[in-house]
C-alpha cells in the first residue's frame, strides 16, 4: 500500500489531530535551543492541520531520559520556540498520558494546539508498550507522523500507537523526505557520488557495503578514511582505526574495486601531534604521518581530488564531516567540501547532525537540495533497510 500524506485526509475540521514530531533538539545548559531545524521543519504540517480547523496534539520525545520523567527533559522549551515560530499559544500539558492530559484534550477547540510531555518519560515508549500506546493515543482520532528522524526506532508513539486509528497518515517532512531520498537513491541521475567522513566507522561501513550497489563513486574522508588506509597498507600514526574492521574496509575496498566503482581517498592530511585545537600541526602526504600523530582533517591536494571527483556528478550525497570540524585547526577540509558540494550543479542531499552543522556554520545552507532532518533514520535508509514508522504507514495508507 502506499502512504497516504495529511492532505489526502477529507476531513480534519474538529477532529483531534495527533502528530507525532521528532523535537529532540540541541539545548545549552540553560536549557535554550541552540538548533531549531527539526521545529521549522514541521511548521508546514502543523499549521495545515491548524488551518483545516484540527485540533491538534503534538507528541515527541527529547534526549534519552531512559523512563524517568526528568526536568531538563521537558518539552517546555520546545513548546515555548514552536508557540514564537506559530505565533500562536501551544500549550505544554504536564504528562503525556493521564486524566488530566485528557481532560485538556477533550476541551480543545478547533485551532487550538496542545504538546504532550516528553514520551520518553515512560518506559513503554522506548519498549513498544501496546497499553502505553494505547493511553498515549488520548481518544485521538487521526495519526499523522512527521518524525522522520526517530522513524527507524520501533517505539510506541511511532509503531504500536498506529493500531489505535482508524486514520494513520505522515505529515509534509516525511513527504519531502521520502522524496528526496528516492530521487537520489532509487532513480538517480547519474553519475551518483557517495561521500561518507566522520568518526563511526562501524556504523558506515554497512552502509558502504549497500552503496556499493548503487553509486558511481564513493569518496571517503574524516576518520573513517584511516581504517581503509591502513587496510591498504599505510601507516597513519596514532589516526583514528578501528583495527577489527580493518579486514572488512579490505573486502569491500576490494569488492568496490571490482564492481569498477571510482573510490576516493585522503591523499593527504592535517597531521596534528595530540587531539587538541592548540596541538602543533603539519599537511602531510598520507604516506608520511609521522609515527605518533594523528590525521585530524583532509589536506589540500585531497580537496582538489575530491572536488574533481565531484565536478560530473548529477547527484551527491553526503553524510559525515572530512575532520574533526570542531575545531578551527581542523576543519578547512569539511568547509571546502561543503563548498564544493554546494556549488556543484548536482542534486545534492546531506544527512547527519554533524554534517549538517557544518554546512550551517559554512553559511551553505541556502545552497544544498535537501537536509535530512534524520541521522540515524537517513543512514538506516541508505543501508537499503525499511523504517519500521514508514513501514506502518504503508501498511494502514491507502
Ligand atoms: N580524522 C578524524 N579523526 C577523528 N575524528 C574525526 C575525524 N574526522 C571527523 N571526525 C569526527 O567525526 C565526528 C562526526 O562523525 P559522525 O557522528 O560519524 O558524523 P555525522 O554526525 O555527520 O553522522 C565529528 O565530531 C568529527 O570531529
Ligand atoms: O536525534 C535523533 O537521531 P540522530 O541523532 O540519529 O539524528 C532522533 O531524535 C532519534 O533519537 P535516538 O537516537 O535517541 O533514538
Amino acid at each position: 500500500m502506499a502512504i497516504r500524506y495529511i492532505d489526502e485526509i477529507s476531513e480534519l475540521k474538529d477532529k483531534k489531530v495527533f502528530i507525532r514530531v521528532d523535537f529532540n533538539v540541541p539545548l545549552d545548559e540553560h536549557q535554550n535551543i541552540t538548533e531549531d531545524t527539526r521545529i521549522r521543519a514541521v511548521l508546514p504540517t502543523i499549521n495545515f492541520a491548524l488551518d483545516a480547523g484540527a485540533k491538534v496534539v503534538l507528541a515527541s520525545h527529547l534526549g534519552r531520559p531512559k523512563g524517568e520523567r526528568k526536568p531538563k527533559y521537558s518539552m517546555a522549551p520546545a513548546a515555548k520556540r514552536l508557540s514564537r515560530l506559530l505565533g500562536k499559544e501551544v500549550l505544554l500539558a504536564p504528562d503525556c498520558i493521564g486524566s488530566e492530559v485528557r481532560q485538556m484534550i477533550d476541551a480543545m477547540k478547533s485551532g487550538d494546539i496542545i504538546m504532550l510531555e516528553n514520551v520518553r518519560f515512560y518506559e513503554g515508549e522506548e519498549k513498544n508498550d501496546e497499553n502505553f500506546a494505547r493511553e498515549l493515543a488520548n481518544g485521538c482520532e487521526i495519526y499523522v507522523n512527521d518524525a522522520f528522524a526517530v522513524s527507524h526506532r520501533a517505539h510506541a508513539s511511532v509503531e504500536a500507537i498506529t493500531k489505535f486509528f482508524p486514520v494513520v497518515a505522515a505529515g509534509f517532512l516525511m513527504k519531502n523526505e521520502m522524496n528526496y531520498f528516492e530521487k537520489a537513491m532509487q532513480k538517480p541521475i547519474r553519475p551518483l557520488v557517495a561521500i561518507l567522513g566522520g568518526a563511526k566507522v562501524s556504523g558506515k561501513l554497512e552502509v558502504l557495503e549497500s552503496l556499493l550497489n548503487k553509486v558511481d563513486k564513493i569518496i571517503i574522508g574524516g576518520g573513517m578514511a584511516f581504517t581503509f588506509l591502513k587496510a591498504l597498507g599505510y601507516n597513519v600514526g596514532k589516526s583514528l582505526v578501528e583495527e577489527d574492521l580493518i579486514e572488512t574496509a579490505r573486502s569491500t575496498y576490494a569488492k568496490a574495486r571490482e564492481k569498477g566503482i571510482k573510490f576516493y581517498l585522503p591523499v593527504d592530511c592535517v597531521a596534528a601531534d595530540r587531539f587538541n585545537p592548540e596541538a602543533e600541526t603539519k599537511v602531510t602526504t598520507i604516506q608520511e604521518i609521522p609515527e605518533e600523530w594523528m590525521a585530524l582533517d583532509i589536506g589540500p591536494a585531497t580537496v582538489a581530488l575530491f572536488t574533481e571527483a565531484l565536478q560530473s556528478a548529477k547527484t551527491i550525497i553526503w553524510n559525515g564531516p572530512m575532520g574533526v570540524f570542531e575545531m578551527d585547526a581542523f576543519s578547512r577540509g569539511t568547509f571546502a567540501m561543503v563548498t564544493a558540494v554546494a556549488n556543484s550543479y548536482a542534486l545534492t542531499i546531506v544527512g547527519g547532525g554533524d554534517t549538517d552543522s557544518a554546512v550551517h556554520r559554512a553559511g551553505e545552507y541556502a545552497k544544498i537540495s535537501y537536509i535530512s532532518t534524520g541521522g540515524g533514520a537517513f543512514l538506516e535508509l541508505l543501508e537499503g533497510k525499511k523504517l519500521p514508522g514508514i513501514k506502518v504507514l504503508e501498511e494502514n495508507g491507502k
